[in-house]
């Protein structure tokens, strides 16, 4: 039976949003960890596009399709704010990021960091990153069971700290222990206990942030005053028109944010992708072949556009597993959505996981086949949209695309690989989504000329 959330106003002609009662405070928390998708499932044949259901305590309206994940993201009256959204889920370990403002204040501060993403920035960011992922893939050692996810992230990592982060002191052994402090803040988001009580998850986040303070405030002065190409440096000596500067604390703020955003979103990717390509081996041939076909140096844009077949593999691994599953927002006053009133302070969950396995736009929608993005429009404009919408579109969803290609093209040219499991690899959604078996492929070194495809063609 269906209860609604809240009565609309007379006259209003919405309808209530309809729901459902579940077990107090945890909801269907530990549902959604488990499987979104049959979760939304259920919510969508029982109540429809709109519905709402308790997490963590709150309720919470689930918007499912792209008309409304439209409406939501593109927050034409304004209605959904950021900032209350996330700061329940990652508030306390991600304050003072972009992603986590509103109005004005988002306003002034993507326009300062938008000049640290500008295509020159990324030149330089490219042509950091380029040696450092071939050497680094390069150096990965064949393995009957290599776990893809901890190897991606710790190459992720390892690239933020010199992109981002300018590179650390040779005798600093804090790398793991930041890498640590990482996962406990992005795992504190979806803690079930959300007090500051010993060995619990939102404790280990909270010292986890403080760690990344002190490690980063740590270089801070000399990224003020050095030369470097790093984000760091450039966000640290970015100024607006008026000639105003980030101060530390919003330096801090922006990077412990950047950081997060940029590693554990471009770490599932790859991920994605790899085990996509070891149970699909006709597309890892294709792509290896356009990557034997424009060498090794993949730092022009213009060489890039031509691995039209890694692309592909990127966009639909993107779809069939995006990296933010849900965004979150609250209503900023009552409102509607789809044709049902949605009171003030509601927080409400855009689901893009959702609409990317949705079969109105996607037909066999659990089969991944990169052929859907041959070039053909999309299907709705919200179709896709691994990289969000309006105002709060991801800010390094270029950087990203950049970092992903290269370490699949150097991957392919050195290796080759099969994921011996056929079953479906397990995923956690607790936080951003990760293989909880860490992603287990077998791993060869690639013998360039026996282990390739022979070339197809009339003189093969
Ligand atoms: C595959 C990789 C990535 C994916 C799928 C992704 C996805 C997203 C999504 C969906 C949003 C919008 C969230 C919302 O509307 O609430 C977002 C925001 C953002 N992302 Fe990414 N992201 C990725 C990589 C990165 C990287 C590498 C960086 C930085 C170098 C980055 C920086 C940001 C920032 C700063 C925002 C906030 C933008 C704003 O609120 O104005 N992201 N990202």
């Amino acid at each position: 039976m269906a209860h609604p959330l809240a009565t609309p106003p007379a006259g209003s002609g919405l309808f209530p949003v309809p729901g459902g009662r579940s077990v107090p405070w945890i909801g269907t928390t530990l549902r959604y960890i488990r499987d979104p998708l049959a979760l939304w499932r259920e919510q969508y044949e029982a109540y429809g596009p709109v519905s709402w259901t308790v997490m963590a305590g709150r309720p919470v309206v689930t918007v499912l399709g792209a008309e409304g994940c439209e409406q939501i993201l593109t927050n034409h009256d304004k209605a959904f704010g950021n900032k209350d959204g996330w700061r329940p889920l990652i508030g306390p370990f991600f304050d003072g990021g972009l992603m986590l403002m509103d109005g004005g204040e988002h306003r002034k501060n993507r326009r300062l960091l938008q000049q640290a993403f500008t295509k020159e920035r990324l030149a330089d960011y490219t042509a950091t990153m380029h040696p450092l992922i071939e050497r680094a893939v390069r150096e990965w050692q064949p393995d009957s069971d290599f776990r893809v996810y901890p190897a991606t992230k710790n190459l992720t990592l390892g690239l933020a700290t010199e992109v981002f982060m300018g590179g650390v002191d040779p005798d600093d052994d804090r790398l793991d222990r930041v890498n640590a402090a990482f996962v406990d803040c992005v795992q504190a988001a979806t803690a079930i206990v959300r007090l500051n009580v010993p060995g619990g998850r939102w404790r280990r986040g909270l010292r986890g942030r403080r760690y990344l303070e002190s490690f980063l405030r740590d270089y801070l002065p000399r990224r003020r005053v050095g030369s470097g190409t790093d984000l760091f440096s450039v966000l640290a000596r970015l100024e607006d028109e008026n000639g105003e500067r980030f101060s530390d604390d919003a330096i801090v703020d922006h990077m412990i944010f950047l950081l997060m955003a940029a590693h554990d979103t471009s770490t599932i990717t790859v991920s994605t992708m790899i085990d996509q390509l070891g149970r699909h081996p006709e597309w890892q041939e294709r792509c290896r072949e356009q990557s034997f076909a424009v060498g090794e140096d993949v730092t022009d844009p213009e060489v890039r556009l031509q691995l039209t077949d890694l692309s592909a593999v990127m966009k639909e691994s993107l779809r069939i597993l995006a990296p933010l599953p849900t965004m979150a927002r609250w209503t900023l006053r009552d409102t509607e959505i789809q044709g049902h009133f949605v009171p003030a302070d509601t927080m409400i969950a855009a689901t893009p996981h959702w609409t990317h396995h949705d079969a109105t736009w996607w037909p066999d929608p659990e089969t991944w086949d990169p052929s859907r993005f041959d070039g053909r429009p999309l299907p709705h404009k919200y179709a896709w949209q691994p990289f969000g919408g309006g105002v709060h579109t991801c800010l390094g969803q270029f950087f990203s695309v950049v970092e992903i290609t290269m370490v699949l093209h150097h991957l392919l040219r050195n290796f080759t690989w099969t994921v011996p499991n056929p079953a479906a690899t397990p995923i956690d959604f607790t936080s951003l989504p990760y293989p909880r078996d860490g992603q287990p492929i077998e791993l060869r070194r690639l013998e360039r000329f026996s282990d390739r495809a022979a070339p197809v063609g009339p003189s093969a």
